[in-house]
């Protein structure tokens, strides 16, 4: 279907970001969706009824109508106003990526009502520009497991297919954006620390690429990156992962920059976890998530 018949849909997966020591470089897709109902109108209007959403602006001044229209200014195009029904099942500002998803989102809604035609690798840039870092909004474009790096204005992905762990997200109701978040991270790390902290990384991608599962664990605790500074802020982190642990995670990970915590089992075990978790932890949503293989999405 195109716009002049009608309708069309964008969705776009949440994601998570850092899975410990992979910071601003590593991030997984998860089966939580943000989804945009397009149309065709006289002036801009955005939508939503979606407890989540329902204080965002409902105008042309909404986040994700303002990437579409920044994103075809840049290619030299006015975008025809759209009358958007957005829905959302991402938390805001629990570093479940649901910026990342909104940018996706927006430069999926340029691309479309603009006919920009935008390859991947263009989204990727263009959204990386964006956020700063690939690895929420590589994870939501592209689906599964990514490892990026952004350097020199230009963004390497590689997505991985295949892995069979699940997760379980453990949310709280209080947010933390992620500006305040990395504002607790120091400018500068010593030689011998980076060294450590890159070799953790390393580490982690090869357990979890040989499913290695123990190991992958070990290495997202003992980060270095960034979970020591950010801990302070989010007094329930050591609880839940000794009881996740104690339950059959075989690791725990700060997600994105928080607040939630993610705790990783192997396929079959969520369910279970979940389960356990909420009842230990009723004043926090824990939630049992998939991968998502697929990525942005738009038909
Ligand atoms: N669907 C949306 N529509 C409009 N604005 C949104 C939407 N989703 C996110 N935002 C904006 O992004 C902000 C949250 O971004 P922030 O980077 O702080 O957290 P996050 O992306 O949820 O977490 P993290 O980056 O740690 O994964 C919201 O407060 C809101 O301003
Ligand atoms: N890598 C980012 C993800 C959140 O945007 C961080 O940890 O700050």
């Amino acid at each position: 279907m195109t716009l002049n018949d009608g309708k069309f849909i964008i969705k776009v997966p949440a994601s998570s970001a850092n899975l410990g020591p992979g910071f601003d470089s590593i991030g997984v897709a998860l089966t939580l969706y943000l989804s945009l109902e397009v149309e065709k109108s006289e002036k801009w209007e955005c939508y939503s009824t979606s407890e989540e959403l329902k204080d965002l602006p409902s105008d042309e001044q909404n986040f994700i109508c303002q990437i579409a229209l920044q994103t075809a200014a840049k290619y030299g195009k006015e975008l025809h106003p759209c009358r958007i029904k957005v829905e959302s099942d991402i938390p805001l500002a629990r570093g479940l990526g649901s910026s990342a998803s909104a940018i996706i989102a927006g430069i999926e809604l340029a691309d479309y009502v603009g006919e920009l035609g935008l390859t991947k690798q263009d989204k990727l840039l263009l959204s990386t520009e964006i956020e700063g870092h690939p690895d929420n909004v590589g994870a939501s474009l592209y689906g599964g497991l990514v490892i990026g790096s952004y350097q020199q204005g230009e963004v390497d992905i590689i997505p991985i297919s295949g892995l069979s762990f699940e997760m379980v997200a453990v949310i709280p109701k209080e947010s933390l954006l992620t500006k305040d978040s990395r504002g607790v991270l120091p400018t500068e790390l010593s030689y011998s620390n980076a060294v450590q902290a890159s070799s953790t990384a390393n580490v982690l991608v090869a357990a979890l690429l040989s499913q290695n599962w123990d190991l992958a664990g070990k290495m997202m605790e003992i980060d270095l990156f960034h979970q020591p500074y950010r801990k302070p802020l989010i007094p329930f982190y050591g609880e839940v992962e000794v009881f996740a642990k104690s339950e059959g995670a075989f690791g725990v990970a700060l997600s994105g920059a928080g607040p939630t915590v993610l705790c990783f089992c192997e396929k079959g075990k969520g369910q279970i976890l979940e389960q356990s978790i909420q009842s230990t932890f009723p004043d926090m949503t824990a939630k049992l998530l998939c991968i998502d293989y697929t990525g942005s999405n738009v038909f």
